[in-house]
C-alpha cells in the first residue's frame, strides 16, 4: 500500500486502516481486557482495577483517529504503529509499571501527535504560527496533549470518567508526560539521565523520577521505531518522512526561508548519510539503553545497527545486499 502515487497509497492506507482499526481495537481491549470478569454488564471493558465503558473507548478511538490529519507521515498510521510498539513492549513488562501507567502509555500513544499538520516545531515557530503563540516550548506536543484533553471532554468520550478526581488528575499527569516527551529536544536529556542510572548502577524503578524518565525514552522509541523495523519497511518509511519533509522545505523557500538541508529536496543525495547520522545519534544509543534494561528489546537494537549498515553502503555507492533487490522485487509486485 506504500507503493506508487499518493493516490494509490490512500486506497491502500484505508484498506490498511479499516483492519488496523479492528486489531488496534481488539489491541486495546486485549490490553485493557482484565483476566476475570468484573461484575459489571458486558460492555464494560475491564482490568484489574479499572474498568472502562467499551462504546466509550470505540468512540474515543475512533475521535482521535479523525483528528489525524492526510498528512504523509504524522498520520493516523504513525499513531497506530507508535501505540502498537508501545503494547509490544508493554507486553513483556506488565509487572513493573501499574495499570494507570499502561492505560496512560498506549492511550498517550495514539493522541501522541494530535492535529499533526506536518511541520516541525522549528518551522512552527520560525514562521510565528497561531499555535507557536499559544506555547514557548514543545508547541505541537503541548497541542497534541490539548487535543487529546478536548476530546476526552467531548460527549461520551471520557473513558476516564470512572476514576476519582484524583487518581483522573494523575492519568492526565501521566498522558501529558508521555506526550511531551516525543519532543525530540527532550531526547537527550531524558536519554543522558537514563544513561547515567545504569552506568552508576543507581536505576531504581521505584523512584519516581528514573521511572518518569524510562517511560520518557520509551515513548521516544515508540515514536521513532521506524528506525528499527526490517529493512524494506525503514526504506519505505522513510521515503514517506521526506515527503513530509521535502513538503516543509518547499513551502519555507515559498516564505523567502533557507529549510534545514534535510527539508531540502535539492539535497535529496545527501538522504542516506543523512540517515545514518540520525540512526547513530538519536536510535542506536536509544535502543542501545533500552536493550540493557528490557532485554527483549535487543531485536530494535540489532535492527537499527542493520539499517545504519545498508544506508552506509547506499551513501558510499556500495552494491545493495540481496535483501535489497528483494525490496525492490516487492514494489514491482
Ligand atoms: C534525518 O532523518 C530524520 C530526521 N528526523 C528529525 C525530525 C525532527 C527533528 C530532527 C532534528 F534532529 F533536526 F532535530 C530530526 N526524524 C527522523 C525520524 C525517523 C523516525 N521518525 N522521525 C521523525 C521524528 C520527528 C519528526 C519527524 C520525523 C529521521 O529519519
Ligand atoms: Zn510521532
Amino acid at each position: 500500500q506504500l507503493s506508487g502515487n499518493w493516490g494509490e497509497k490512500r486506497k491502500g492506507y484505508h484498506a490498511i486502516t479499516r483492519s488496523s482499526e479492528l486489531f488496534f481495537r481488539s489491541v486495546c481491549l486485549f490490553l485493557l481486557l482484565c483476566t476475570r470478569p468484573c461484575n459489571l454488564p458486558l460492555n464494560y471493558v475491564c482490568t484489574t482495577q479499572h474498568c472502562f465503558d467499551h462504546e466509550k473507548l470505540v468512540r474515543f478511538t475512533l475521535s482521535v483517529r479523525k483528528n489525524y490529519h492526510k498528512v504523509p507521515y504524522h498520520n493516523w498510521w504513525h499513531a497506530f504503529n507508535v501505540a502498537h510498539c508501545m503494547y509490544r513492549m508493554l507486553d513483556h513488562e506488565q509487572e513493573i509499571f501499574t495499570e494507570l501507567e499502561r492505560q496512560a502509555l498506549i492511550i498517550a500513544c495514539i493522541c501522541h501527535d494530535l492535529d499533526h499538520r506536518g511541520y516541525t516545531n522549528q518551522f512552527m515557530v520560525k514562521y510565528e504560527t497561531a499555535l507557536a503563540s499559544l506555547y514557548s516550548t514543545s508547541v505541537m506536543e503541548q497541542h497534541h496533549f490539548n487535543q487529546t484533553v478536548t476530546i476526552l471532554q467531548q460527549d461520551g468520550h471520557n473513558i476516564f470518567d470512572h476514576l476519582t478526581s484524583d487518581v483522573y488528575k494523575q492519568v492526565l499527569g501521566y498522558i501529558r508526560h508521555y506526550i511531551l516527551a516525543t519532543d525530540l529536544a527532550q531526547f537527550f536529556s531524558n536519554h543522558k539521565q537514563v544513561t547515567r542510572f545504569c552506568a552508576d548502577q543507581t536505576f531504581n524503578i521505584e523512584n519516581t523520577y528514573h521511572r518518569n524518565k524510562l517511560q520518557a525514552i520509551m515513548m521516544s522509541a515508540c515514536d521513532l521505531s521506524a528506525c528499527a523495523k526490517t529493512w524494506p519497511v525503514q526504506k519505505k518509511t522513510v521515503e514517506i518522512i521526506y515527503e513530509e519533509f521535502y513538503a516543509q522545505g518547499d513551502l519555507e523557500k515559498k516564505k523567502g526561508g533557507v529549510p534545514l538541508p534535510m527539508m531540502d529536496r535539492d539535497n535529496a543525495h545527501n538522504l542516506p548519510k543523512e540517515q545514518v547520522n540520525f540512526l547513530r545519534i538519536f536510535c542506536e544509543p536509544l535502543y542501545g539503553t533500552l536493550a540493557v534494561i528490557f532485554p527483549h528489546l535487543s531485536p530494535l537494537l540489532e535492527n537499527t545497527k542493520d539499517n545504519i549498515h545498508k544506508w552506509d553502503n547506499l551513501a558510499h555507492g556500495r552494491p545493495t545486499t540481496m535483501w535489497e533487490v528483494e525490496t525492490s522485487r516487492i514494489e514491482k509486485d
